[in-house]
Parts: C-alpha cells; structure tokens; sequence
C-alpha cells in the first residue's frame, strides 16, 4: 500500500471544457465562461490557494461527417475533446497540480478522470449525480455519451477503435455514487454485474448525508490512503437549487447536502481533481440561470476549503 496521500494547499488549474455534443441541448459549451465570470477563480485564490492562468480554448469544434456508430451520436467529436481535456487534466495532474474542470457535458469525464488515473494509479472516484452515467454502447437508450463515460473508463465499453486512447481502467471497486435517482434498466443491470456501489437519493433519506458520504469513503478508500477525484454533476442537486442543465430530475440533493459533500471531501485531504459538470446557462429564465451558476461556484469553493466557520 501506498503512503498517505495529503493534498494541502495544492496548486489549482482551472481546465475550462466548453463542450455540449456529448448529450442533445446545446448550452453547457458557455458554462465555463459563466463559471469563471462569476469570479470562480478570484474566490479561490481567497481561500489561500494560487491558481494557473486560465487557458483558452478554441479546439472543442465539431467534427464533420461524424456520422453515428451504432447508437452513438457525435462519437469522433467527444472523442476529440474528452482526448483534449485528458491531455491536459494529465499535464496538471503529473505537475502536481489539482485540476478544477468546468464543463461542459459530463462525457467530459472520459478525460478528467483517464488525466487524473495517469498521474494516480490508485485513485479512487466519488460520482455526485443524478445518474448513473454508465451505458454502455450497447445498452445506451439515448446514444448521448453523457450517458456513457464511467462504460469507458471501467472498460466494459466493448472495443470502439474511436475511443481508444482511453487506456486508463478504473476498477469498479474504486468507483462510488452519491445522489442517484434516475438509473436506466440497462445500468441497474450493471451496478450489480460490477458490483459497483451506488448511494442513491433513498439512502441519503434513509440516513443522512453525513454517515452517506462515511460509507461512500469507507467502501472506495478503507484505509484513507488512495486519492480521489470528485466528479460532480450540478444535476445531481434537486432543480430547484440548480435549475439550469439539461436533464433535471427532481428529489435531488438539497443546497446543503451537496455542499455537505464537497465539504467532507476536502476534509479528506485527499482530492486530486474536481469537475463541475452540466451547467446549462441558456436553460431556464435569467434567475435560474444566476442561481445555478452561483450553486457551482459555491460548490467548487466547498471542494476546495472554504467552511462555515
Ligand atoms: N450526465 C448526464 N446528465 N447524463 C444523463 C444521462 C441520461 C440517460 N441515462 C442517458 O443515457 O442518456
Ligand atoms: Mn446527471
Ligand atoms: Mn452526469
């Protein structure tokens, strides 16, 4: 075993991945920039911590003649771009720095979390979502590989030469869920083929947020010595803390209970990398908009440190 992993003042890189082809509603490409102009960075850099020059980007474009294979809907345009964020999530990640991405549609996480395996072999990851995220091409409804990038990263996706760069598997013991409650026939089958553990809503009912996010911990990282890369959808909030993105399902995490996460995971001392992903800021009236885009900021500053007291 290794020794303990301690992440105390790290470094952070935002990795802005305006991005919104993995799943139908266009929008989440401007959530970055939302993030950011909120003053996302300049609240962290508050917190104490330093952050990198933010980088542009111009190369998330969509990609002509991506015709759909099997069910996959824009299959060499996620490829593409979840490549171009795992190139960079790994630059940070291998620099030791603490990768913060803004998405962005959660296929995205097909190169967040390839980017933080190639720097940390042993990492663990902790899933905040409504969903599961966990099709497969086969078992996919919709083909929107928002649906899809744990399939990927599990390796349990089949052989889909597109997606081959992805070499990075995580293990299904090393994957948890907090905050599920809209879970596909197809995926139900699959958490219990892997095994995979998954907190949905009914458990944070049944007992609290507190000793959920205890168990989620204790099952991935036992021994507290493995990093963990958090990977948060802000639809996994109910829609009426985060109202805009595209596929809200209500009986969500309530304002608290989602900060509640993030706040424990820093606590950890163990987080290597945050994504904050689905913001839709053309989703929903002007209220809303300000409202979720306010909701993740706090969220991300909740990841990195920032307490109540
Ligand atoms: N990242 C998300 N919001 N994912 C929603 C996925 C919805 C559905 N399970 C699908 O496969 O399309
Ligand atoms: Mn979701
Ligand atoms: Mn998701």
């Amino acid at each position: 075993m290794s020794t303990p992993f301690k992440f105390v003042k790290p470094q952070v890189a935002f990795v802005n991945a305006p991005f919104s082809h993995g799943q139908p509603k266009r929008g989440t490409e401007t959530g970055p920039v939302q993030l950011i102009k909120h003053g996302l960075a300049q609240q962290v850099e508050t917190l104490g911590l330093s952050v990198d020059a933010i980088e542009d980007h111009s190369g998330f474009s969509v990609l002509e003649n991506d015709t759909d294979i099997g069910k996959l809907k824009y299959p060499r345009t996620v490829s593409a771009a979840t490549e171009k964020v795992y190139q960079e999530v790994k630059k940070h990640a291998q620099a030791g720095k603490l990768p913060v991405t803004l998405g962005g549609d959660h296929s995205l996480a097909m190169g967040t979390i390839s980017g933080s395996l190639s720097a940390h072999p042993e990492l663990c990851v902790v899933w905040v979502d409504a969903h599961a995220d966990l099709n497969t091409p086969e078992t996919t409804e919709t083909g929107n590989l928002h649906g899809c990038p744990l399939s990927f990263l599990l390796g349990i996706a089949g052989d889909i030469p597109e997606f081959s760069w992805i070499k990075s598997q995580l293990h299904p013991s090393r994957l948890v869920y907090i905050g599920l409650r809209d879970v596909d026939d197809g995926e139900k089958r699959l958490l219990k083929e892997h095994n995979i553990t998954a907190y949905s809503m009914h458990h944070v009912d049944k007992w609290g947020i507190g000793r959920v996010v205890e168990m989620a911990l204790n099952d991935v990282n036992p021994d507290g010595t493995r990093p963990v890369h958090l990977s948060f959808d802000v639809d996994a909030m109910d829609p009426s803390v985060a109202p805009s993105t595209g596929t809200p399902v209500r009986g969500g995490l309530t304002f608290r209970e989602g900060h509640y996460i993030c706040e424990a995971l820093h606590q950890t001392g163990l987080l290597v990398a945050v994504d904050l992903m689905e913001v839709n800021p053309t989703l929903e009236d002007e209220r809303a908009v300000k409202q979720t885009v306010s909701v993740g900021c706090s969220l991300v500053r909740s990841a990195l440190g920032e307490t109540l007291l």
